[in-house]
């Protein structure tokens, strides 16, 4: 069960992602419970975890953040510019597991895509009513790249699915609150300045072959 313990409002050290991260993750877009939208509220775009403990055993079970990209071949967004071949990237939170709350038996990757970090923030604590989480148009078998930056909190079972949402509503802004120290923003927003490595996964992040 989740502890009954205050929440940190950032996760991973400020000076940049630590080995293993940034952990490289790819998939085309699978149908998972059904759940996340129906249930929580809370769309989760989910990626087959068949090899993960071969490919990325440091990966174990729980919550992380990072950012995103979709394949733009199947997945157009618009821009001011209007719409565009590159990449939309953005941030995102995961969860890794077995989701104890609904105890599933097979591993799933889930990943909650949020708003770019300029725009204000739908899950920010004391807004008013139900929280109102990120909602894209659907894009199931959409390729998906994901660069994961660090790790939040292990998975929880709670005492109710109100007690599940807020946490995942404090994920994101765990997530957020993380991604928009400098040393993580430079891989969602391109100064310029971008280190090679940085320069390198980003690369890798919107390419779709
Ligand atoms: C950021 C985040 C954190 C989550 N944390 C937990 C958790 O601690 N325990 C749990 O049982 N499920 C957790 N979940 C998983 C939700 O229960 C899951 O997204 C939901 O069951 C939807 O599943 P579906 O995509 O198969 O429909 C989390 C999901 C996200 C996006
Ligand atoms: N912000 C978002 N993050 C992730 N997926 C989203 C988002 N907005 C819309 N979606 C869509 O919703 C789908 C996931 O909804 P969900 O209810 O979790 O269903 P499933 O159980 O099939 O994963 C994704 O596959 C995607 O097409
Ligand atoms: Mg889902």
């Amino acid at each position: 069960m989740r502890p009954d313990k205050p929440r940190e409002p950032v996760a991973g050290p400020d000076a940049g992602p630590e080995p293993p991260y940034p952990v490289r993750l790819s998939g085309p877009v699978i149908k998972g419970f059904g759940r996340g939208s129906k249930d929580l509220g809370i769309p989760t775009a989910n990626i087959p975890a068949d090899d993960l403990s071969e490919k990325h055993p440091e990966l174990t079970t729980g919550v992380y953040y990072g950012i995103v990209a979709l394949d733009p071949k199947t997945y157009q967004h618009e821009t001011s510019e209007g719409s565009t071949s590159t990449a939309v990237v953005l941030p995102a939170v995961l969860s890794i597991g077995y989701n104890p709350f609904y105890k599933n038996t097979v591993r799933s990757v889930e990943i909650h895509i949020m708003p770019a970090l300029t725009e204000p923030s739908p899950t920010a604590a004391g807004q008013e009513g139900q929280t109102k989480f990120n909602r894209l148009p659907d894009f199931y078998q959409t390729r998906l790249n994901l660069l994961i930056l660090g790790y939040i909190r292990p998975e929880f079972d709670y005492v109710s699915l109100e007690a599940l949402v807020e946490d995942i509503r404090v994920d994101c802004e765990v997530a957020r609150e993380s991604l928009l120290r400098e040393a993580y923003k430079c891989y969602l927003v391109d100064s310029g300045k971008a280190s090679g490595k940085v320069s390198e996964d980003r690369e890798w992040l919107v390419s779709f072959d």
